[in-house]
């Protein structure tokens, strides 16, 4: 299936100069979404992942029906102020913008076998702040997976040696 098709380019939103790309069109038809969902799961037991972990919002459209499929759980990783219990945070800088992330101190097992999903690498920023959360938590990050990559922004290179999987390259 090719994919990319589903996916609806807005020029200029958020901000002047932005060319966002929206995955609510591959996630509004059942059998993109589908497809897009196993191929990341093919790519977790690859990998022999024990845990999902995204990040807010659209990690969490991407993640949990992975997690669902393999029957392994699915961790959060949210903004502050969102989590209820103890928390690590990280700080770390978005295409448009910057933030802060948390997790659960008790989300991720010491060596547990982590696998990250979200909708879209761009920078990196969110991606590697979510793999410095989980290594301050003890576990292992055994991938990443993406439904889109945006090559030129060079994302990939500021994860470093972590595998990588985009099922979308623009
Ligand atoms: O590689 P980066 O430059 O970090 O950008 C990618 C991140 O940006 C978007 O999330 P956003 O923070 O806009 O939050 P949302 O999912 O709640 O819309 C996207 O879902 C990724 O998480
Ligand atoms: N260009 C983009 N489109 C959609 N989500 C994004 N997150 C960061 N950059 C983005």
């Amino acid at each position: 299936m090719d994919l990319k098709q589903y996916v609806t380019t807005v020029e200029n939103w958020p901000k002047e100069g932005i060319s966002f790309k929206d995955i609510t069109t591959i996630m509004d038809n059942g059998q993109a979404y589908k497809y897009a969902t196993d191929q990341i799961v093919t790519y977790a037991k690859e990998l022999g992942a024990e845990i999902i972990v995204g990040p807010e919002a659209r990690g969490f459209i991407i993640g949990c029906p992975v997690a669902y499929a393999l029957e392994i759980g699915f961790a959060p990783v949210r903004k502050p102020g969102k989590l209820p219990r103890e928390v690590v945070s990280v700080d770390y800088g978005l295409e448009y913008g910057k933030d802060t992330l948390t997790m659960h101190c008790d989300a991720i097992k010491p060596g547990q076998k982590v696998m990250i999903c979200d909708d879209l690498l761009a920078t990196g920023g969110t991606v590697e702040a979510t793999i410095r959360l989980i290594e301050q938590l003890g576990g292992t990050v055994v991938g990443c997976a993406f439904l889109i990559e945006l090559s030129e922004l060079s994302g990939r290179e500021k994860i470093g040696n972590y595998p990588i999987k985009a099922l979308i390259q623009y």
